[in-house]
């Protein structure tokens, strides 16, 4: 099976006056072409700087990361994917324009998106502002998917979402994965929805993983005391 994502013994740490926070501790994971991991450990655990040093939004201090394909990211907030002051069909289509493709075909393209994200086409002349919390996030993932990756991760991208928007998205989301065998990285804080999304988890706690592998399998057998404590919360 093809890997999408090969990274190894990443580090960061941030530096404020002179104290020293390790945010992503010697942390390694690989994706499988067609594989959702998820990516769950509380507020602070370091989840968000791994998913941007993967994308390189984030400089890593060490390690290697091997990317087979382009990848994307889908943030918790759908708002932050578009500048505020264009619509999301100039934000959908800027995509298509910056790898040189023509204003008809970026619009035929971004047509064709639209549909498969199922998102109405009058939703394009609207700005970010006036469109719901969901609808701005099917714009985001039609802006994700635009260049065909192999890889998106998605960063609490439900969690700003009330929760029968969020089982839509959910099923958005797992229709692409079957449909064009994307991967995803799907970081959450919230173990049911990993549960629905993901084949395999990895527990992240103070900037490492502190383990990884089948969700069922980690869900009814956790080794470390803190996947334990993450279930009973979650209970
Ligand atoms: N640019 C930065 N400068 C200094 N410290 C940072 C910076 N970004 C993140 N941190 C710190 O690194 C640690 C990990 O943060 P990170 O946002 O990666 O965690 P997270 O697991 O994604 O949290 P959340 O679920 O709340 O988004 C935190 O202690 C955070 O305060």
């Amino acid at each position: 099976m093809k890997t999408v994502l090969d990274a190894k013994d990443l580090v960061k740490t941030y530096h404020k006056g002179k104290s020293m926070l390790c945010a992503v501790d010697h942390v390694s994971l690989t994706i499988h072409q067609g594989e959702c991991l998820g990516l769950v450990g509380e507020s602070g655990s370091g989840k968000s700087t791994l998913a941007r040093m993967i994308t390189s939004l984030v400089e890593s201090d060490q390690g290697t990361i091997l990317l087979n394909g382009k990848v994307h990211m889908v943030f918790q907030n759908p708002q932050d994917s578009f500048d505020p002051r264009r619509t999301l069909g100039d934000g959908i289509m800027e995509v298509f324009r910056n790898h040189g493709v023509s204003k008809a075909d970026a619009k035929q393209q971004m047509n064709k998106l639209l549909s498969i994200v199922e998102l109405q086409s009058e939703m394009t002349s609207r700005y970010p502002h006036q469109v719901s919390g969901g609808q701005c996030q099917r714009a985001a993932i039609a802006r994700a998917i635009a260049m065909h990756p192999d890889l998106v991760i998605c960063d609490e991208a439900t969690s700003a979402l009330d929760v029968t928007v969020q089982a839509q998205i959910i099923r958005l989301l797992k229709k692409l994965q079957k449909e064009s065998g994307i991967s995803y990285l799907f970081i959450s804080h919230d173990l049911a929805l990993v549960q629905a999304m993901c084949s395999r988890v990895a527990v992240m706690h103070k900037g490492k993983i502190v383990e990884q592998g089948s969700v069922s399998k980690i869900i009814k057998h956790p080794r470390s005391d803190y996947t334990r404590t993450l279930i009973n919360s979650a209970i």
